[in-house]
């Protein structure tokens, strides 16, 4: 605690202090993680007296010789979207991956948990967080490189039944050669199209990477020591070093922009991806919650990986062409289903999506957060719409949001499964379906780009317990072609300022 106030203390960027519009339960909730010992009644009188500016409530609790040292006070009914620190249930509550299954959830129906603390969040959710994470300068540097960029930003189209809508965002591909440049408008593809808007990785972008590398490599560390059985990775987790060779930009501009519930598409990552995800500018919530498995027939998914409001995502699913027995010999699966989308009611969706509740991470400026190897096949996560915001002095309304990515060689396009309309397959990890839970598939995504149809095509993938492909490795023409290259290799070969343009959208 003491390390992350100070450190807070000396680098955060310059937001002016007590100008913040937050409401009062979430100052109170930030001053409950900072001062966990300290009474609720207490640290809301202090509070008040401060003007309401938690800022000025910090130095004054800091200044004081001897904190008063009473238990909190039960959160009142009305308060129990915050929850802060947890070290007391923590006493009695161990995190999924140990030995010791949790004795009750943390979140309930309907509720959201409101984590702030990084040893909170490592032990509650499948994420770690490092605040303040770059020097001030490189943070603000690299936010107003990324704002600039943001320009070219656009937003992805896709098929949503009988509509085509487009995510409540922009964002941009970033890569770091023009031949990857190349390949991700030609031959990469995302939730069934090609993207356009790809672009040539920055100066400041660059240079993060190196450190998101190290940080992200200790972390992973640091989760299978503590957190995984036995301290052991887990199966098909890569035991490699994480080298981020990918990058997507969000781009939010304003209170209402924001990501549906979704798991990030595993297609070029594999299983058991870790994702660097830096945040900069406006301060946003970033929700997660735990997948519930189902007895019901079909897999049932908010299944979109693009990004849709929660209002929308949460009525988009898929009934994947589950075949029960079929192996990864089945290449073209006599046994599954036609590739059927449906819509279920709302209130079905959403009683299933509040079953555990959801937990949320407040990610301010300058913070990193991983994702670690449970997150994208057991948890969904979205970044909600806020009710207000409270303006960046840099970046006014926008946040800017950096997932570093890596892209695993074993998984470029040239290998992957195409299906029976010639398109590059996904590769999605089955959710929910209780008997098939955690087993891979290739399947068509092409239904779900603007005006195509996709294919029934479905294929289970078996990977080694490292995460590698299990395929027969055929021989390919362009196998010479260069790999994705680690972002903090080299400088690229296009000057920056000579960025590809933005053709419109292809679908293939
Ligand atoms: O903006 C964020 O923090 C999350 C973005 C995200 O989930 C994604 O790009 O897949
Ligand atoms: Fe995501």
């Amino acid at each position: 605690m003491d390390q992350y106030l100070s450190r807070k203390r000396t680098r955060s960027p310059p937001v002016p202090a007590c100008a913040d519009d937050d409401s009062t339960d979430m100052k109170l909730t930030r001053l409950v993680s900072l001062f966990p010992d300290m009474a609720l009644d207490a640290l809301m009188e202090i509070l008040l007296s401060s003007g309401g500016c938690v800022e000025t409530a910090t130095t004054t609790i800091q200044a004081q010789p001897d904190v008063t040292k009473k238990r909190i006070a039960p959160l009142s009914a009305a308060a129990t979207a915050i929850q802060t620190s947890l070290d007391a249930h923590m006493r009695q509550i161990h995190t999924d991956h140990s030995d010791k299954t949790p004795k009750r959830p943390l979140t309930r129906r309907g509720k959201t948990l409101h984590l702030y603390s990084p040893e909170d969040i490592a032990a509650h959710t499948p994420c770690s967080i490092i605040h303040n994470f770059l020097p001030a300068e490189q943070a603000n540097a690299l936010l107003l490189e990324l704002l600039d960029e943001s320009k070219h930003f656009s937003r992805y189209r896709f098929q949503l039944f009988d509509r085509t809508v487009q995510s409540p965002h922009s964002a941009s591909i970033y890569v770091a050669t023009p031949e990857q440049h190349r390949q991700h408008t030609s031959e990469y593809t995302y939730g069934g199209s090609y993207r356009s808007t790809v672009r040539q990785i920055t100066p400041h972008l660059r240079a993060v990477s190196g450190a998101v590398q190290r940080a992200v490599n200790a972390e992973i560390q640091r989760r299978i020591r503590t957190v995984y059985p036995e301290g052991q990775k887990l199966k098909y987790q890569s035991p490699r070093e994480w080298v981020p060779n990918a990058a997507f930009v969000n781009c939010y501009d304003g209170p209402t922009e924001a990501v549906g519930f979704h798991s990030d598409e595993l297609t070029y990552l594999g299983p058991r991806a870790v994702i660097g995800s830096l945040s900069l500018g406006v301060e946003r919530e970033f929700r997660v919650r735990r997948i519930v498995p189902t007895d019901d027939d079909g897999e049932v998914e908010e299944e979109n990986p693009q990004v849709l409001p929660e209002d929308i995502s949460e009525g988009v699913v898929a009934v994947t062409p589950m075949a029960d027995k079929a192996s990864a010999s089945d290449s073209l699966n006599k046994q599954h289903r036609p590739n059927k989308r449906h819509k279920p009611s709302t209130s079905s969706l959403s009683a299933r999506a509040d079953a555990q509740g959801q937990i949320s991470i407040h990610l301010l400026h300058n913070s990193l957060l991983v994702m670690h190897a449970e997150m994208q096949e057991e948890w969904k996560h979205a970044i909600v719409p806020a009710q207000t915001i409270s303006p960046h002095p840099l970046a006014g309304r926008r946040r800017i949001n950096v997932t570093y990515r890596w892209y695993r060689d074993s998984l470029h396009p040239r290998h992957t499964p195409r299906c029976l309309c010639g398109a590059h397959t996904i590769l999605r990890c089955v959710q929910r379906k209780r008997e098939t839970r955690g087993r891979y598939m290739w399947m068509c995504y092409a239904g779900y780009a603007p005006g195509k149809k996709g294919c029934s095509f479905f294929q289970w993938a078996d990977f080694d317990d490292d995460g590698e492909p299990l395929w027969e490795r055929t021989t390919v023409d362009d196998d010479d072609a260069p790999w994705l290259e680690n972002f903090a290799d080299g400088e690229g070969q296009l000057a920056h300022g000579a960025q590809p343009g933005n053709e419109e959208e292809r679908s293939i």
